[in-house]
C-alpha cells in the first residue's frame, strides 16, 4: 500500500530536545498500564473505540524516518505540494507524499488487525486506506463534520497522529447525544503526544471535529476504513 510520510518535511523540522526525552518510557511496550486504561474507557463509548498508542519508538528511530514538529518551526508554507484547503491546515494526499518508517507497515498491520477485530471483524483483514496527511498549526482546526462523503463502502476513519508537540487539536465526536461528546487527546493529557503515535477510530457517520491547535504543530494520517 502506499504509505505517507513527513521526510518531506524534515528539513523544517526541530528534534526535540533529547534531555526531555522520559527515561520510564524508552523502552517500548511500557505503556501498558496506560494503554489498558484508555481502552477500558473508550470501549464502552460507542462509535470511536479505541484510542492508543501504536508504536512506542525512541527518538532514534523517529530520525532516520519520519520527524515532528517543534513549538518553534517555522511556518510550513513552503511543504511542496501541499493544498490548503483550510488556513492553518495543509493537506497532502497520498500521492503528494510518503511514508519512509521502515517500522510503519508493520506497526500498521498490527494496528489494522485489532481495528477489525473491534469494529466486529476478528480475522478479516479490512481494507485501509491512506487517505491524507494533515498539518494544523496554530490556529488549526477542522470544524464538527461527518466523514461520509469519501469514497465508496468506507464506514470508518482511523486517524493516528504522529508524535507532534502541540497544545489543543482533540478530537471531539458527537456520537448519539451531542451533548456528551467524546474527547479523544491523543496523549496530550499524559504528555506522551510528542513521544509516540496515538489513534482514534470513528464510524464515518459520526461527528465529529478537531478542536483548534493553540500552540506548536499536529500532524496525523487519516486512513479510510
Ligand atoms: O485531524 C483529525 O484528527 C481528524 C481529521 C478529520 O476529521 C478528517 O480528515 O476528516
Ligand atoms: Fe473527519
Amino acid at each position: 500500500m502506499s504509505t505517507m510520510s513527513a521526510r518531506i518535511l524534515t528539513p523544517m523540522m526541530t528534534m526535540i530536545d533529547r534531555d526531555r526525552w522520559p527515561e520510564h518510557e524508552q523502552d517500548a511496550g511500557s505503556y501498558s498500564d496506560f494503554d489498558q486504561k484508555d481502552e477500558e474507557e473508550l470501549v464502552t463509548e460507542g462509535p470511536i473505540f479505541h484510542l492508543r498508542q501504536l508504536m512506542a519508538s525512541t527518538p532514534e528511530r523517529f530520525t532516520n524516518d519520519y520527524t515532528f514538529l517543534s513549538t518553534h518551526s517555522p511556518a510550513c508554507e513552503a511543504w511542496p505540494g501541499h493544498q490548503r484547503r483550510r488556513p492553518h491546515c495543509l493537506t497532502a494526499g497520498p500521492s503528494e507524499s510518503e511514508l519512509t518508517n521502515s517500522l510503519w507497515p508493520t506497526g500498521l498491520a498490527e494496528l489494522i488487525k485489532e481495528i477489525s477485530a473491534r469494529l466486529g471483524y476478528d480475522g478479516i483483514a479490512l481494507d485501509v486506506r491512506p487517505y491524507k496527511l494533515l498539518l494544523y498549526g496554530p490556529g488549526g482546526h477542522f470544524v464538527k463534520h461527518r466523514d461520509t462523503e469519501k469514497e465508496d463502502r468506507i464506514f470508518a476513519t482511523s486517524v493516528i497522529q504522529l508524535p507532534s508537540l502541540h497544545r489543543g487539536g482533540e478530537l471531539v465526536v458527537y456520537k448519539v447525544d451531542v451533548n456528551n461528546p467524546v474527547t479523544y487527546y491523543f496523549g496530550q493529557k499524559t504528555g506522551k503526544a510528542p513521544y509516540a503515535c496515538h489513534y482514534a477510530v470513528n464510524y464515518a457517520d459520526a461527528e465529529h471535529a478537531v478542536q483548534q491547535i493553540t500552540e506548536g504543530y499536529r500532524i496525523a494520517i487519516v486512513y479510510s476504513i
